[in-house]
């Protein structure tokens, strides 16, 4: 059960508020309140099971929260309500994949049917930067998990956005890889985008997160070295 609070100075481009979801007699998430401002990263961090996906899938309307809101620039955000996608990318961990489409096939879909202008340059520069040029003509099911991966980020990125939903990005990325997300979520960040970022790499939410949310029981102390035999 989780009851936490993360407001930044600026005004808030996210607004989450009361946010409480009960999956039978368990209250995973208790009235938690979350903003997001423009060109601001937060992270929510926590363990396994304390409700981190719960909270980005009740924000972004993929699950009914019993009670509270979210609004994105003043609006209510429900990702099925084309208006709300011109605004939102988001990356969860569920993905599905055209498995017909090749993977440029695929980037180029959803670069013109989120009316990405310059959509054919866009997806050519997001898959060289995500390193998928070499495979750009495969089909999913012939990508390794890591590349499927950075294709489900490349999906986010070919879209015109101003918040960006990510939930464990780093998931079977590579060394470089994890570093390559980092330098392009402080990009972000720089192009004046919100991002809310669910993440267990404390060095990824350091370098990008200006807060964080934490859901969960506290974590115990590291132990001091000298504890350790
Ligand atoms: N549809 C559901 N029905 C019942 N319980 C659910 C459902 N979805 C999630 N839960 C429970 O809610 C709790 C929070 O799950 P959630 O996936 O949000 O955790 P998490 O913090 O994202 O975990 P992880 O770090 O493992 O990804 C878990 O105990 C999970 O079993």
């Amino acid at each position: 059960m989780a009851k936490k609070k993360a407001r930044p100075k600026r005004e808030a481009l996210l607004m989450a508020r009361g946010i409480t979801r009960r999956f039978g007699d368990r209250t995973i998430l208790d009235g938690v309140d979350l903003d997001v401002a423009a060109g601001e990263a937060v992270g929510v961090v926590g363990p396994n099971g304390s409700g981190k996906s719960t909270l980005l899938r009740c924000i972004v309307g993929a699950d009914e929260a019993d009670s509270g809101e979210t609004t994105l620039a003043g609006r209510e955000l429900d990702e099925r309500r084309p208006e709300i996608r011109q605004d939102l990318a988001v990356v969860m961990d569920d993905i599905d994949f055209f498995p017909d489409l090749s993977v440029v096939e695929h980037l180029d879909l959803m670069a013109r049917a989120h009316s990405q202008p310059d959509a054919e340059e866009v997806v050519n520069v997001v898959l060289d930067e995500v390193g998928l040029m070499e495979v750009s003509g495969q089909l999913p099911s012939t990508l390794s998990s890591g590349q499927r991966r950075r294709l489900a980020l490349a999906s986010a990125f070919v879209r015109p956005r101003k918040l960006l939903v990510l939930d464990e990005p780093e998931a079977r990325l590579d060394v470089e890889g994890v570093r390559w997300l980092g330098d392009k979520l402080v990009a972000e960040k720089r192009a004046g985008r919100a991002v809310l970022l669910v993440s267990h790499d404390p060095g990824l939410v350091e370098r990008v997160c200006d807060r964080v949310v934490r859901l969960g029981p506290a974590p115990e102390p590291a132990p001091d070295a000298t504890d350790v035999h």
